[in-house]
């Protein structure tokens, strides 16, 4: 769905994006993850041809951009950078203008379209309003709704839940995955982990302008060969663990989930049928996954301190 190659944007001296090749599948959620000023917005605007590459190639939908826009773009909804909208106009207005200057898009079927899109992003009851009323979660809706108008096949969208609060990043996402599920590949940008781990099924890591991973989120999160025991009888536990031979154990209690071990050498269903036999209650075992925030701090130079942790916004 997008494609680029030795993607490279110059400002002067500074290499914002550098030889970035992107490779976004259909039916991706595709999370584009870097710090702030990583080259998230200028990769995006880029893809977009709001800006011109110094060099490397782009190809979106199958066709080279910035040369096809025309017919690319038609099929592409994006939100880059906040929504713009008329603010004395309501949501249902600013919709209409969004849509009567589309490439096509019927006008017998504009009233429809704008019904539902505004329906799809929690707006149909409070449309009336001139747009300078709303909220800045309500306006990040109503720029989705418009990017929603054309039925796209492709969202691309700059950081979609920046400045919303916890329950307008939940609308959104939802939204963003029920579309999904719909047959609409995502590529949102975003300097929030959490927000990546929780929706995406790919990812990309941005670490000063060079794509320094890429890959499917599964292969990511892959198993580390330990399994994550939780239980209340921690130090029972760990004596019944240190009589068996082989086994590497680690073990922490954590005031809010009680005792925690990490256990080396052992087949989770072995383990689990040990414990028990034993006497050892257990309310949590599965083999240990590892976080993302891991596996970027070992791909970034400047770590993850520069991004934004989980329920953070910026
Ligand atoms: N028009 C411009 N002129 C000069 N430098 C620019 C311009 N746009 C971006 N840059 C520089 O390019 C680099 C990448 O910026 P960009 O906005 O793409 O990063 P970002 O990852 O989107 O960051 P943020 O999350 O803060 O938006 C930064 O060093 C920025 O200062």
């Amino acid at each position: 769905m997008i494609r680029t190659d030795a993607l490279t944007k110059r400002f002067g001296r500074v290499t914002a994006v550098d030889a970035v090749a992107l490779d976004v599948r259909e039916g991706d959620v595709y999370g584009f993850l870097g710090a702030n000023g990583s080259g998230k917005t200028t990769t995006v605007r880029m893809l977009l041809g709001l800006v011109l590459a110094t060099s490397g190639d782009i190809e979106v939908l199958g066709e080279p951009m910035p040369g096809s826009a025309r017919a690319v773009l038609p099929r592409v909804g994006a939100l880059v950078e906040g929504p713009g909208t008329y603010p004395h106009l309501s949501g249902r207005a600013n919709l209409a203008l969004l849509d009567a200057t589309g490439a096509d898009g019927p006008r017998r079927t504009r009233t429809r379209r704008i019904d539902e899109a505004l329906e799809r992003v929690g707006l149909a009851s409070v449309d009336g309003r001139p747009a300078r009323a709303y909220s800045l979660g309500m306006r990040q809706r109503l720029g989705l709704a418009a990017a929603l108008l054309r039925r796209p096949d492709l969202l691309v969208l700059d950081e979609p839940t920046n400045g919303l609060d916890p329950q307008g990043i939940h609308e959104i996402r939802t939204l963003l995955l029920e579309l999904n599920r719909e047959g609409t590949t995502v590529f949102l940008s975003s300097h929030l982990l959490a927000e990546i781990e929780q929706m995406c099924t790919r990812v990309g890591v941005l670490d000063g302008g060079r794509l320094v991973l890429q890959d499917q989120m599964d292969a990511l999160r892959g198993p580390t060969g330990r399994t994550e025991v939780r239980t209340p009888d921690l130090e029972e536990a760990r004596r019944l663990l240190a009589t068996m031979p082989d086994l590497e154990v680690e073990s922490t209690v954590d005031e809010h989930e009680g005792g925690r071990l990490l256990v080396r050498g052992a087949e989770p269903a072995d383990l689990n049928a040990r414990l028990v036999e034993a006497g050892v209650r257990v309310t949590l075992l599965s083999p240990e996954r590892r976080h993302l925030e891991d596996v970027v701090l070992a791909a970034t130079t400047s770590g993850t301190d520069r991004f934004g942790r989980a329920g953070a916004s910026a």
